[in-house]
């Protein structure tokens, strides 16, 4: 069994990986509540007044999308829970959060961690993916995206916003040492329109995946340097 997970500021290729990866290791894919969720709109019109609800918002729906890809065998989840504290605290340091919600936001996440580490989970991701992207890729893929309450046209404070969470997600990902870890090169690969780009992203994952002992020999599956064989085992 192989839980994937997908990390990256917004933008970064997350949804768009988790699309490929799926179909090339024939998986399910676990997307991050986007269209279907009316409290991000809110957020956007009003951070300080919206925070902390969003952030409960995210973490009960990734709670839940948890439990039900523990239930398949082997999935990608778009976006880590390991992610929301990141994204909160940017939002808590911006004075978008009381000290009394930071503490019972802080308490939740980590009760809920600790029920996937030591309850009837027991499991932590195989692999963690990390698309890297500079501070200029990211504000371009926003901009290709065209949601609009993302839009800097749409609050010119989000230039700041997104500027610092690029920053940080560098430090956590340097730090994260919950699973092994991996980071793809966003800038540098158009998975999306290059088809070259998309196969050398796969090998990447494929080959990782293959040293972590987590695909097993499939001949429909082929890595460029042979060494990564399979389906996710
Ligand atoms: N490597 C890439 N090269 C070129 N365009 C890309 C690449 N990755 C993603 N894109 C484009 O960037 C935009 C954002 O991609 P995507 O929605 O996959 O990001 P995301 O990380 O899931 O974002 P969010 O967390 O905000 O939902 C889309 O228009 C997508 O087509
Ligand atoms: N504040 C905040 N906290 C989160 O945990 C979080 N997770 C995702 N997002 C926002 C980023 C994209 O706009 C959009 C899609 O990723 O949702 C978040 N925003």
């Amino acid at each position: 069994m192989a839980v994937i997970v997908l990390a990256g500021t917004i933008g970064a290729g997350k949804s768009s990986l988790t699309e490929m990866l799926v179909k090339e290791l024939g998986t399910t894919a676990f997307y991050e509540s986007v269209e279907d969720n009316e409290v991000l709109p809110l957020f956007y019109s009003d951070p300080k007044k919206y925070a902390f609800l969003l952030q409960i918002y995210f973490l009960n729906r990734r709670f839940a999308t948890i439990k039900k890809a523990l239930a398949h065998q082997n999935n990608v989840l778009d976006r880590s829970i390991y992610e929301d504290s990141l994204l909160f605290h940017l939002n808590a340091d911006l004075g978008r959060a009381s000290e009394i919600e930071v503490g019972v936001y802080d308490e939740l996440l980590d009760n809920m961690l600790e029920e996937l580490e030591y309850s009837s989970f027991k499991k932590r991701p195989d692999l963690m993916i990390h698309i890297k992207v500079s501070f200029e890729t990211m504000l371009a893929r926003i901009k290709k995206r065209n949601r609009s309450y993302e839009q800097i046209e749409f609050d010119p404070t989000l230039y700041d916003y997104y500027k610092e969470l690029n920053r940080r997600y560098e430090i956590w990902f340097d730090e994260f040492d919950v699973c092994p870890k991996l980071e793809i090169d966003g800038d540098r690969y158009d998975f999306i329109d290059d088809d070259e780009a998309a196969e050398e992203v796969l090998n990447q994952i494929k080959t990782k995946l293959a040293e972590l002992g987590k695909l097993e020999e499939e001949p429909n599956y082929q890595t460029t340097n042979d060494v990564a064989k399979g389906i996710l085992n």
